[in-house]
C-alpha cells in the first residue's frame, strides 16, 4: 500500500544518503517487503519501528545487501547510496559493507584481541600502511565507540571477555573502523541492561555528527529518544515516515496510531 505523504515534504532533499525506490523483498513465495520507497538523510538517526515480523530487519538488511547471504531471499527495486544503485553488478558487497556498516542485536566480537577486533576491517581493506597507522585507527575507533578508556590498558585481551555493553560498543567501534558513511543497527540494545543501553544511546547520538544511523528497535521510547526520523512498518508496507515527534504525537495513519497506543503489535 503506497499511501504516504509525498517524500519531498518530509525529507531534506539536499541531504539524502540512501534512497530506496520500489523495493520488494521475497523469501521464496513470502512477499516480505512491499514496494517500499524511502529516503534516509545524512547526519540523522532514522528509527524503523513496527510489530514483530513486519519486515524491519529485512528492509534494514537491504541497505547493505546482507540479504544476499540468504539463499531464498530476492530483492527487487533500487537502493541508491549517494545516487548509485548498490545492487548494480559492478558493486562489490564487501566494499559496500565497509561503507554501510552493521551492528547486530547480540554483540558478536570476533574471538580475537580487542585490538584485532578493530584492526581486522582496516587490514583487509588496506586502510593502514604501517603498524603506527593501524594503532591510530584502533585508538580513534575505540574513542569514537566510547570505550577507549575502559580498554586502553588491555588491548591484547580477548574482546569476548568484556561485558555485554562493552562488547556492543566494541562492535560499534569495529564498524566505525572502516570509515563507513552509514551505520545500520538491528536492535543494538536488546541484549543490554539499562545502563549499557543508555551508554549506547548516547553514543548513537554522538555518531550522528559523522554518520547516517538507521536503527531497528522494538522500544518506542528508544526510537523517541534517539531518532529524528521514524519509519513505521506493518505487514511489509512502509505505512508512515516522518519526523519522530510527529509520528509519536500526531500519526497520520490509523495503523501507526494503533501501534503507538499499544493496540497492535
Ligand atoms: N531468513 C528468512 N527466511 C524466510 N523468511 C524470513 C526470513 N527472515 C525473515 N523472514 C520473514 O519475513 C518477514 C519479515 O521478517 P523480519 O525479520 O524482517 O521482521 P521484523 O519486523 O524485523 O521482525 P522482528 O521485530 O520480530 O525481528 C516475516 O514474515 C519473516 O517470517
Amino acid at each position: 500500500m503506497n499511501d504516504m505523504r509525498p517524500l519531498e515534504r518530509i525529507v531534506d532533499t539536499d541531504n539524502i544518503k540512501i534512497s530506496a525506490k520500489g523495493c520488494q523483498v521475497y523469501y521464496g513465495d513470502t512477499h516480505a517487503i512491499k514496494d517500499v520507497n524511502v529516503e534516509i538523510e545524512g547526519n540523522t538517526v532514522t528509527a524503523f519501528i513496527g510489530p514483530s515480523g513486519c519486515g524491519k530487519s529485512t528492509f534494514l538488511r537491504c541497505l547493505n545487501r546482507m540479504n544476499d547471504t540468504i539463499d531464498i531471499c530476492r530483492v527487487e527495486g533500487e537502493i541508491l547510496l549517494d545516487g548509485e544503485n548498490i545492487y548494480d553488478r559492478s558493486v562489490d558487497p564487501v566494499q559496500l559493507r565497509a561503507k554501510v556498516g552493521m551492528v547486530f542485536q547480540k554483540p558478536n566480537p570476533f574471538p580475537k584481541s580487542i585490538y584485532d577486533n578493530i584492526a581486522y576491517g582496516p587490514r583487509i581493506h588496506g586502510l593502514a600502511r604501517t603498524k603506527a597507522d593501524l594503532d591510530v585507527i584502533v585508538e580513534k575507533s575505540l574513542r569514537r565507540g566510547a570505550i577507549w578508556n575502559e580498554v586502553k590498558d588491555r588491548l591484547d585481551k580477548p574482546g569476548t571477555g568484556l561485558s555485554g555493553g562493552q562488547q556492543q560498543r566494541l562492535c560499534i567501534a569495529r564498524a566505525i573502523a572502516t570509515e563507513p558513511e552509514v551505520l545500520l543497527m538491528d536492535e543494538p540494545c536488546s541484549a543490554l541492561d539499562p545502563i549499557a543501553t543508555s551508554q549506547v544511546e548516547e553514543l548513537i547520538d554522538e555518531l550522528r555528527e559523522q554518520y547516517s544511523v538507521v536503527i531497528v528497535t522494538h522500544s518506542m521510547q528508544q526510537a523517541a529518544r534517539v531518532s529524528q526520523k521514524t519509519a513505521f512498518f506493518h505487514l511489509g508496507n512502509l505505512v508512515e515516515f516522518g519526523e519522530t515527534g510527529q509520528i509519536f504525537t500526531k500519526p497520520q495513519d490509523p495503523r501507526t496510531e494503533s501501534y503507538i497506543s499499544g493496540k497492535i503489535g
